[in-house]
C-alpha cells in the first residue's frame, strides 16, 4: 500500500518527493509535485482548502500510494493528523509509554526518559494520570504532538498541527519543532496560521486553476512537472 521507498542516498532525515500525482476518493488531486527536504529544514506547506495537503501528507506518511511518482526517505516519517492517535480510555503517561514501546524505546528506563521529556515539552505534567478521553480539545492536541517526541522518527509530516492550541501552546509547538531540525530532524507542516516556525514555504495551488492560468496543456505539464514551490534554502 505505501509508495515511500528508502534511500540511502539521501541524507538521514531527507524526503524527495519527485513528479507526484495522487487521488483521492478517485479524484485526481495533485499532479506532477517535487521537491526535496533537507535534514535540520521544516517546510510550511500552504494552500487553499481542498488543494491536497493533507493528500501529500498521508502519502508521504505511507498512509495512501501515489498514483504516479515516488517519494523516497531516509529515515522514519512520524504523522500527526487530525485525530491525534490518542488511545482514549489510557492515561496521558500511558499513551506516551505506549508510543515509546512501539517506536523502539525498550526498557522502564529508556521508555521513561522519552515520556519525562516529551510530558516537559508540552506542559503536561499536571496531567499524566488524566484519561485522554477527559482531555480538552487544546490538551489532546498536545498530546498528540507529544507523541511525535516518542517516536524518534526523523521526519515529521503534521496535518494542521496548532488547531485548538492557544498561544503559548503554539509556542511550546515552535520550540519542539526547532530542537528537532536543530537534531537533524525535518518536518512538513501543513496549516493555514503563522506557526511561529523559521520555515520555507511550499505552497501547492489548485492544479485545474492553474492549467487554466497556464493554458498548459496536460502532457506538458507532466513532463515538466510542478514548478515552483520551495523557496530557496529549503532544497
Ligand atoms: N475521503 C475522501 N474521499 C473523497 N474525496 C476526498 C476525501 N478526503 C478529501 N477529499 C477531497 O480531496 C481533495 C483534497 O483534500 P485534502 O484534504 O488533501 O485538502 P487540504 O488541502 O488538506 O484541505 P484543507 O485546507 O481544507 O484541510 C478535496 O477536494 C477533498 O474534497
Amino acid at each position: 500500500m505505501s509508495g515511500t521507498e528508502t534511500s540511502e542516498e539521501l541524507p538521514k532525515g531527507g524526503l524527495k518527493v519527485e513528479n507526484l500525482t495522487c487521488t483521492r476518493g478517485g479524484v485526481p488531486v495533485l499532479r506532477g509535485v517535487s521537491f526535496k527536504l533537507s535534514p535540520g529544514v521544516a517546510v510550511l506547506l500552504r494552500g487553499p482548502n481542498g488543494v491536497g495537503k493533507t493528500t501529500l501528507l498521508r502519502t508521504i506518511a505511507g498512509l495512501q500510494p501515489p498514483l504516479r511518482g515516488t517519494v523516497t526517505v531516509n529515515g522514519s516519517v512520524a504523522w500527526a493528523g487530525h485525530a491525534d492517535a490518542i488511545k482514549a480510555t489510557l492515561s496521558v503517561q500511558e499513551n506516551l509509554r505506549f508510543w515509546a514501546s512501539v517506536h523502539g524505546a525498550v526498557g522502564r528506563g529508556q521508555i521513561a526518559a522519552k515520556v519525562d521529556q516529551a510530558v516537559d515539552s508540552f506542559y503536561l505534567g499536571d496531567l499524566t494520570t488524566r484519561p485522554a478521553q477527559s482531555l480538552s480539545a487544546g490538551q489532546k492536541r498536545r498530546l498528540g504532538l507529544a507523541r511525535l517526541l516518542v517516536t524518534g522518527a526523523e521526519i515529521w509530516a503534521l496535518d494542521e498541527p496548532t488547531v485548538s492550541l492557544d498561544a503559548d501552546s503554539v509556542t511550546l509547538f515552535a520550540d519542539a519543532v526547532r530542537a528537532h531540525c536543530a537534531a537533524g530532524g525535518s518536518a512538513l507542516i501543513a496549516t493555514h496560521i503563522d506557526p511561529g516556525v523559521e520555515a520555507a514555504t511550499l505552497d501547492l495551488q489548485p492544479y485545474s486553476t492553474r492549467r487554466d492560468l497556464n493554458d498548459t496543456p496536460p502532457e506538458a505539464e507532466d513532463a515538466a512537472g510542478d514548478e515552483a514551490f520551495l523557496e530557496e534554502g529549503a532544497l
